[in-house]
């Protein structure tokens, strides 16, 4: 496997009283596509508000290429190469595609009235020919004028991950990209995300869907109750143990399991 891009020692996160993350290690593979899965509550939200910087580790390290980010605000966590786009889309509906995608160079422009002054002064200022030019290179330069509002579900998807890209990331964080897609857009995004992939940006991809799961990612970490109970391939995950008593209960695993076994000396 290749080297690590983000890892994360011995992390744990209390709240309160509440261990939310217990003792949790991970690496995520440069280049990669990883998948971290685990039923409702798992804790996969808590893990990328920790790498993004929303909330510290109560005890252990997360690292960057190396370096421990832990006292880093998110600013200079995207800076430094980590952008996330969220499970519920947050986009402007009213801006146009191009503008919304403007809005997520405010990192690199310093604030918001560093980019939109060019915006306002020249009109088609760097920021947003670089907007335009990703948008392109994205395969969505037929929506840059139009508002986001009037656009189908889908596609606001595909504005969302762009706009995080224009922070030129090492690593993608996507929080349950397909969630609100039928099969044909998860399936269209499963290819533009294979694109990102392959552009050389790794991807930490939070999902429920399996079957974008096992034909987008490489690689999974399963979270259950906080800790984590699988870390390897996706061709596996779904047949380990530990992963099926965690989705489906114990007698139901084995049920499964004894079902296997017997199709399989069938
Ligand atoms: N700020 C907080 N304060 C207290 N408890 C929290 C906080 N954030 C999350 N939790 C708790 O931590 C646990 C893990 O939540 P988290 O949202 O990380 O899970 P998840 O795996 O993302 O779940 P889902 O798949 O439902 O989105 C839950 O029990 C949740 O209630």
């Amino acid at each position: 496997m290749s080297a690590s891009l983000l890892s994360l020692h011995a992390v744990s996160k209390n709240f309160g009283g509440l261990a939310v993350i217990s003792d949790v290690s991970f690496d995520v593979p440069q280049g990669s596509r990883t998948a971290l899965i685990g039923p409702n509550g798992a804790g996969k939200t808590t893990i990328f508000n920790l790498i993004s910087g929303v909330f510290a580790p109560s005890e252990g390290e997360i690292r960057l290429e190396g370096q421990t980010i832990d006292a880093l605000p998110s600013r200079s966590r995207i800076g430094l190469g980590i952008a996330r786009s969220f499970q519920n889309i947050r986009l402007m509906p009213h801006l146009s595609v191009v503008e919304n995608v403007m809005l997520g160079q405010q990192s690199r422009a310093g604030n918001l009235a560093g980019m939109l002054t060019p915006l306002s002064l020249f009109g088609r200022s760097k920021y947003r020919r670089e907007a335009e030019d990703l948008l392109e290179s994205m395969g969505l330069s037929t929506y840059p004028g139009e508002v986001v509002a009037t656009l189908p579900y889908g596609i606001r998807k595909k504005i969302e991950v762009v706009r995080a890209l224009v922070a030129k990331p090492k690593i993608l964080l996507l929080d349950e990209p397909a969630a609100g897609l039928n099969n044909t857009e998860t399936a269209n995004l499963r290819d533009f995300l294979m694109t990102i992939s392959q552009s050389g940006v790794t991807l930490l991809v939070v999902e429920h869907d399996m079957s974008l799961v096992r034909s987008l990612c490489d690689h999974a970490v399963v979270l259950n109750f906080g800790r984590k109970i699988y870390d390897g391939s996706t061709r596996t995950v779904q047949e380990d143990p530990a992963v099926l008593e965690a989705y489906l209960g114990t007698r139901q695993a084995e049920k499964t399991r004894n079902q296997a076994e017997a199709d399989h000396v069938a």
